[in-house]
């Protein structure tokens, strides 16, 4: 068995297809892209949607689990959203998270699920943490205030899953993916990540003829974006091959200002108009770039440039809405 980050073979496959995996939150940005892959690569993926199980409702999740059984379990359902959301509204970032994992992570236990797989968030790590960050700075320091409550119920999930692995044994991980784009994101301007909200910004200044467009903060803060898919990739590879007690990091090894982030969607939307900053808005964190040794050690590597990413995003958003 795996029980670091090593490279994978046939030999240590830990959940080779066609083993059943529940993923919560498939509507989602990050559940519809490990949906697709694992349904490509031959997977028996079992959903239900939010109307159907409330995953805050711990008695129905485990007796959906109980009755669903499935072999593994990847947890992509959550509270999520950018800056914004999270200093909106903090109390829901913090107990609904809390309550979905608490839910999911003890019902797929009590089901006798076999592998699980956790996703976190980059924003976990301090916020002044050496850079590029380990996983071994979970814990050292302040956290960012626009996302404490959230980071802090994305913690406990971490140490959910380990105390399950010390005490039962369960062969359960977790993965830190930095900031995500991809299809079917949300675009709605106040609860949105950046990258959206930049996409939809200069689309609509475009359409309008507007000269300026107005971004939140200085532009001076620097994030590392990763496509979904590439993060779908890396969550087969963690579900098959990871057995580790430590958080995976999952990024692409690279970031760049807010400022620099603009100027790339601008360029791909077409707009040529100038950019204004608005320091009411907060910038967050001032840079999050993820060491990623551990992920890259199982062999994964991210296949899809950031300016490519973008145009495919742009292109299915501006088309299918
Ligand atoms: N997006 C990003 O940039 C990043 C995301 N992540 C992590 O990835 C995971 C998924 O995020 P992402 O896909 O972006 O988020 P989305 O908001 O796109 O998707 C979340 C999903 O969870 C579902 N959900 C939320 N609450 C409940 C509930 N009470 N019961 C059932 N389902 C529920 C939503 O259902 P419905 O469709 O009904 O709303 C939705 O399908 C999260 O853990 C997040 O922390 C980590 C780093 C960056
Ligand atoms: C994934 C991650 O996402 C969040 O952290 P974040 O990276 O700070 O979030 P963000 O994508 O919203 O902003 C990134 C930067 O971009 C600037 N910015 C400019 N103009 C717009 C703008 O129009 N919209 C938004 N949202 N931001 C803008 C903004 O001011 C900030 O400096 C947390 O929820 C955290 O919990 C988390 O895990």
């Amino acid at each position: 068995m795996t029980t670091d980050a090593t490279a994978p073979t046939a030999e240590n496959d830990l959940l080779p297809p066609p083993a059943s995996v529940f993923v919560a939150g498939h509507r989602g940005l990050v559940g519809s892209a490990v949906t697709r892959r694992l349904t490509a690569d031959g997977y028996d993926v079992l959903t239900r949607t939010r109307a159907e199980l409330d995953l805050r409702d711990a008695a129905a999740t485990a007796a959906y689990l109980a009755a669903a059984r499935p072999d593994a379990v990847v947890l992509a359902a959550a509270k999520v959203g950018g800056i914004m959301a999270n200093s909106t509204y903090p109390v829901q970032f913090l107990e609904d998270n809390l309550r979905i994992q608490l839910s999911v992570i003890a019902g797929a236990h009590a089901a006798g699920v076999r592998r699980l797989l956790f996703l976190g968030s980059s924003c976990i790590y301090p916020k002044l943490a050496e850079q590029p960050i380990r996983e071994e700075s979970l814990l050292t320091g302040e956290l960012e205030p626009t996302n404490e409550p959230y980071a802090l119920a994305k913690i406990a999930g971490i140490v959910q899953v380990q105390s399950y692995r010390r005490q039962f044994g369960a062969s359960y991980v977790s993965a830190m993916p930095t900031n995500l784009y991809g299809p079917g994101d949300n675009f709605d301007l106040e609860t949105s990540h950046v990258l959206p909200a930049l996409i939809r910004r200069f689309h609509e200044a475009k359409e309008a003829g507007a000269p300026e467009v107005t971004l939140w903060g200085s532009g001076t803060p620097r994030r590392e974006f990763l496509h979904v898919d590439d993060l779908a990739s890396a969550c087969e590879v963690l579900l098959r091959h990871y057995d580790g007690d430590g958080p995976v990091n999952v990024g692409c090894g690279d970031d760049l200002t807010i400022r620099e982030l603009a100027e790339t969607v601008a360029g791909v939307v077409g707009y040529d108009g100038e950019l204004a900053w608005d320091m009411s808005k907060p910038d967050g964190t001032p840079r999050k770039l993820l060491d990623v040794s551990r992920m890259t050690a199982l062999g994964w590597k991210p296949q899809i440039p950031l300016r490519e990413g973008i145009a495919a995003v742009y292109e299915e958003w501006r088309t299918k809405g």
